[in-house]
Parts: C-alpha cells; sequence; structure tokens
C-alpha cells in the first residue's frame, strides 16, 4: 500500500502511518533499526536495496530526497507499507527550501523508538559524515565513494572527517577479497612478501584500499598497476598478487563471477566463485554489523596518511589581485561596492545570495558601508544570507561581539527597510545558548551543512558562499584561525571552537579551511601600517600554518582591499 500526502508535517506523517498500520494490522516491535537514505532525486534503485536487506533486517527506512535548489519551501510524502516495503516501513521525505533547516526535528520525529540508527548516502558522500546533520544521529554512516564524481577525491575527504562508525561500500566490496588473500597468505609456510602488487582500474577506491590494507597488514609498500588486459572492463580490483621467497601467490579476477587463485608451486590455479556484490548485498551485509568498523578507519588513516595540508584547499584557484586606496574609508566603500555589484549578479542566476561578514576594524566599517552599497547595486536584501567568518564566544550583548559591531549599522537597516528576514541572519550561538563551545561550533557548521549542501564545501570546482569578507590581523590571522595555532588544524567539520586564541577573547567560533574555501569572491579588508609585514607575507606561497591570510582564495576571485599604508612594502 503506497500512500502520497502533500504539503505536509512530520505528525501529519506519524498518524498516516500509525493508520496505515492499523489497517494492516502490523506493528512496529519487530522493526530492529531506523535506515535514514539520502539521496538526491535517484531513490528506486537504493530503495530496492534496503528492501531487499529489510527481510534479514526488518527496519523503518526513512528516504530523504532534499532539494535545497527549490525557490519554494514545502515537504511532501510518500509512505510505503505491506508489500511494497518487503519486511519493513518506508517513508520517502521530498523536502524542499526552508524545509531544509529542519530536516533533523523532521527525521527524528519519525525514527523508531530505541533503536540504532543508519544513515546511507548511496552518492553524494559528506566529507565529514558524524558531522552531517543525519549522520550526527546515527550510531552507522555508510557512505559509497565509488559512487561519487571524484571517487578517489571523496575518499581523500572521508579520511579528513573520519569518525568510528563510518564505513564506505568500496570498503565492503573488498571484504571477500581479503577473506581470500588471507586464506591464500596462511598457506604454509607463511612468508612476509618481499614484494606486493594490486591492479585495477584507476582512480578506483576499492583498489586504493586494497593497496592500503596490504600496507598496513604486511608491513611491505604494495604497488599499484594497471590491469594487464585493458580490453576487458575491470571494475574494482583486478588482482593481488604477494610475491614470496617460495614462489608466487596470485588472485586474479576472471569474469563476474569468479576469480583464479594460483598458489607457490601451483601453475594452474583454481577458480574460486566470487560474484561481483549487488548493492542488497552490500547493505544486508553492513546492517548486519553495527558496531565501529576499525579496520576500515586504521587503513583510510594509514592510506592516506599525509592528507592534512589544508593548502590543498586554497590550491589552483585564480591568483589574487589588489585594490589599494587611501585610507581604512575608501578601503571599506571600495569593498561594500563591489561586494553589492557581486551578490546582485549572483541573484541574477541563483535564487539566493550568501554573504560571510567579519570582525575587525575594516570589516566593521565596510559593513557599514554595505546598506547604501545594495540599494545603490539593486540587490533585493529579501533573498540575501548572512553568515560571519568567526564569532567571540562572549555573551551576546558584549561589545567584543563581531555580530554586535555591525547590528546597529547594517542588520537593523536590512531588517527594517530592505526586507532582509530576521531567518535569514546566521549569527554565530553565544554561551547564552546554552551550549558548549564546541557543540556551539558544530551546531553553527551544521546549519551551513544544512543549507549549503555538504559537497560545496570540499571540492575546488564549486562555491556556496557567493562574496567572503575576512579582515586580517599583524599576525596574518583569518578568521579565527591563527598563525600556528592547533585550531586551524581541524577540517572535517564546517566550523571549530578555538580556545586559548592568542588575541582575546580567548574563546572563538570559526569556520574552517574548506569553508572559507568556498567562496566566489574572497575579500580581505586591511589597513594599518602594522600590517605591513602580513600583507607581504601573505603575498607569497600559500602558506596556512604560518600565513593563514595566505590561503584562502575564491572561485572567481580574491582581492585584496588594501590602505596604502598596509599596502607598503619596505625599500
Ligand atoms: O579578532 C579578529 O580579528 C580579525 C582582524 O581584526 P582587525 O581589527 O585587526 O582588523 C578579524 O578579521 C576577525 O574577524 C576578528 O574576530
Amino acid at each position: 500500500m503506497i500512500t502520497t500526502l502533500t504539503d505536509t508535517t512530520a505528525s501529519a506523517i506519524d498518524k498516516q502511518m500509525i493508520t496505515m498500520r492499523e489497517t494492516f494490522g502490523e506493528n512496529t516491535i519487530g522493526r530492529v533499526l531506523t535506515l535514514i537514505i539520502v539521496a538526491t532525486g535517484e531513490i528506486e534503485e537504493p530503495l530496492e536495496a534496503a528492501v531487499a536487506a529489510s527481510h534479514e533486517h526488518p527496519a523503518r527506512v526513512i528516504v530523504v530526497d532534499a532539494d535545497p535548489e527549490a525557490e519554494t519551501s514545502g515537504l511532501d510524502a510518500e509512505i510505503r507499507v505491506g508489500r511494497h516495503a518487503g519486511a519493513g516501513e518506508i517513508v520517502i521525505l521530498h523536502a524542499r527550501g526552508d524545509v531544509l533547516w529542519s530536516l533533523d526535528t523532521l527525521v527524528m520525529a519519525l525514527l523508531l523508538p530505541d533503536a540504532p540508527i543508519v544513515t546511507w548516502w548511496p552518492e553524494h558522500a559528506p566529507s565529514s559524515p558524524v558531522h552531517d546533520v543525519l549522520g550526527s544521529m546515527s550510531q552507522r554512516r555508510i557512505t559509497d565513494s565509488a559512487a561519487c564524481a571524484d571517487p578517489l577525491g571523496t575518499l581523500k575527504r572521508l579520511r579528513r572527517g573520519y569518525a568510528s562508525g563510518d564505513s564506505d561500500f568500496a570498503w565492503a566490496r573488498l571484504t571477500r577479497w581479503r577473506g581470500l588473500v588471507a586464506s591464500a597468505y596462511e598457506v604454509p609456510p607463511i612468508s612476509t612478501p618481499t614484494e606486493v602488487q594490486v591492479s585495477g582500474s584507476e582512480g578506483n577506491p576499492s583498489v586504493a584500499l586494497m593497496a592500503g590494507w596490504l600496507e598496513h597488514a604486511l608491513g611491505v609498500p604494495a604497488s599499484v598497476l594497471p590491469p594487464a588486459d585493458s580490453d576487458i572492463d575491470f571494475r574494482g580490483v583486478h588482482s593481488v598478487r604477494l610475491v614470496r621467497e617460495d614462489g608466487t601467490i596470485e588472485l586474479t579476477r576472471v569474469d563476474d563471477d569468479s576469480i583464479v587463485m594460483k598458489l607457490p608451486g601451483d601453475d594452474t590455479g583454481q577458480h574460486v566463485t566470487m560474484p561481483r556484490r549487488t548493492l542488497s548485498e552490500l547493505i544486508t551485509e553492513e546492517l548486519r554489523r553495527l558496531d565501529p568498523d576499525e579496520v576500515y578507519g586504521e587503513v583510510l588513516a594509514s592510506t592516506y596518511s599525509s592528507i592534512g595540508d589544508a593548502s590543498t584547499f586554497a590550491s589552483g584557484k585564480p591568483e589574487p589581485r589588489d585594490v589599494v586606496l587611501a585610507d581604512a574609508e575608501a578601503v571599506a566603500a571600495a569593498a561594500a561596492a563591489a561586494a553589492a555589484q557581486q551578490l546582485a549578479e549572483a541573484l541574477e542566476e541563483r535564487p539566493l545570495a550568501h554573504l560571510v561578514l567579519t570582525g575587525g576594524t575594516v570589516g566593521t566599517l565596510t559593513a557599514a558601508a554595505l546598506p547604501e552599497a545594495l540599494r545603490a547595486a539593486g540587490v533585493d536584501a529579501a533573498r540575501l544570507h548572512l553568515w560571519w567568518g568567526d564569532e567571540r564566544f562572549v555573551e551576546p550583548d558584549s561589545a567584543d561581539r563581531n555580530e554586535v559591531a555591525v547590528r546597529e549599522s547594517l542588520l537593523v537597516p536590512l531588517q527594517r527597510d530592505a526586507g532582509l528576514p530576521a531567518r535569514n541572519i546566521h549569527v554565530m550561538p553565544s554561551p547564552a545558548d546554552g551550549m558548549s563551545l564546541d557543540d556551539a561550533a558544530a551546531w553553527y557548521g551544521q546549519q551551513l551543512d544544512q543549507m549549503g549542501g555538504d559537497e560545496p564545501f570540499r571540492t575546488r570546482g564549486q562555491a556556496f558562499f557567493d562574496v567572503l569578507m575576512l579582515g586580517m590581523g599583524p599576525d596574518g590571522h583569518i578568521a579565527s584561525l591563527f598563525p600556528q595555532h592547533p585550531g586551524q588544524r581541524r577540517v572535517s567539520a564546517s566550523a571549530t571552537g578555538v580556545t586559548d586564541s592568542p588575541k582575546p577573547p580567548s574563546q572563538r567560533i570559526s569556520l574552517t579551511w574548506p569553508v572559507l574555501n568556498s567562496a566566489r569572491h574572497v575579500q580581505l579588508l586591511v589597513a594599518g601600517a602594522e600590517k605591513a609585514g602580513a600583507v607581504a607575507d601573505a603575498h607569497g606561497r600559500i602558506d596556512p600554518w604560518g600565513v593563514p591570510a595566505s590561503a584562502v582564495r575564491g572561485l572567481a576571485s580574491t582581492t585584496w582591499y588594501l590602505d596604502e599604508a598596509s599596502a607598503r612594502t619596505e625599500g
């Protein structure tokens, strides 16, 4: 039985499910878990797999089909029970616009009480599943890097954002391979291989993980080679070779259903049935074990042990340019006019535009110049969203707050005179919101992830913010990312709590490198001779650890708005 609800709510969905269950005489007692599937449009294939898995793991399946691009807001739902839902029950949520803001509350209202929660992203893996708004409520988080646009890039991002409880189908596809390799290896006399080779399709994450696993387990470097027979479509791993003193162990996939295993001294080899695994087999296996797969985490970490270089987020983008003006007021006026123009252009292309504000002396002056600049550029403020690059974690009305510094000059006039909705002003939390610093940062990061989708924050090809304004301290810090400060190492979440800030107040919230590097246009707003040294340093190579201001770039442009004093280099 399938029922459709249009423009509905969580409580209406819940009521309808109870009615349908009563009609069918079913109860939820037999359901062992809630499976959340996050998809965009392509829901039938994962749904079919989940229905198949439900025979072994009766589940409530909640499919979240989110459309952040929709111009209207609303929620439609489809409820499937009985033969359309296998041994489970299915709720499909088609969420648009503002509804995405309350996705967590919406899904929470539909969870099975006291049952484990698993979230599965069949495509578009978030970089840090545990920080995703739905991932954060789940014990188990399943991605499929092979189904993403850039599989190896995705795997690296997942490594950055890994938390215990994450798993990926590129790893699950190796379970049988790993079993066979281990049993072949254990045939006596056991000796450490001198050479390890994995061949498979280029850019395939299972191939990378197989090589990583062998290196991790055997302590021998594994080389990755293309498949010997390039005419055959070898998805994933084609062969594994362990060269030992007594001969070579070789396992080679010969077709979709089998592999040939050769042991030292056996040139013919034996056929072993090992069919490629279907999506339903993969999800069924994942649901079988809800405890964390720590080996996956270890292999992921050792495969990409050197991923930590924040400079990768800024590299490959257009070189910055300088605009030098007489003084701080002129800098603020020019930057505000340019930002207004860029926002107007953004609104010609998209329904909403996103501006990130900054604290600091010139940032505050620029914000004060914005209402007039936006009016002159014809920007519809009702379609603007305002964010902050950083905030001091102090009481909400403290003069130390970056938001307080622009309240009267920007926020009040834009709301009063230009129709900026209060809900579009995304103020960072303060201690009065009742959260710890870390929870407040995580909360803000989730607001961003929810609004922007996770993908734009981690890739070089897309942007979420239209204009990002940044002040810079004399030490070269931007937002609250300070030179040589451990706070800037956190890149898995969108926002981070910073303690022991070298500049008071000591507790702050800051956007992180990948998010700061997700803007179309970046403006650095600087004035004062005391900043000339940092300006010169930041114009050198990209060096996030030493000179944070060097490591943020926009996809379309990065402009340094400087007064003459800060632009002056000695000699
Ligand atoms: O503490 C901060 O400082 C920087 C730079 O401020 P400035 O007064 O030297 O211009 C600012 O960009 C940041 O938002 C703020 O929190």
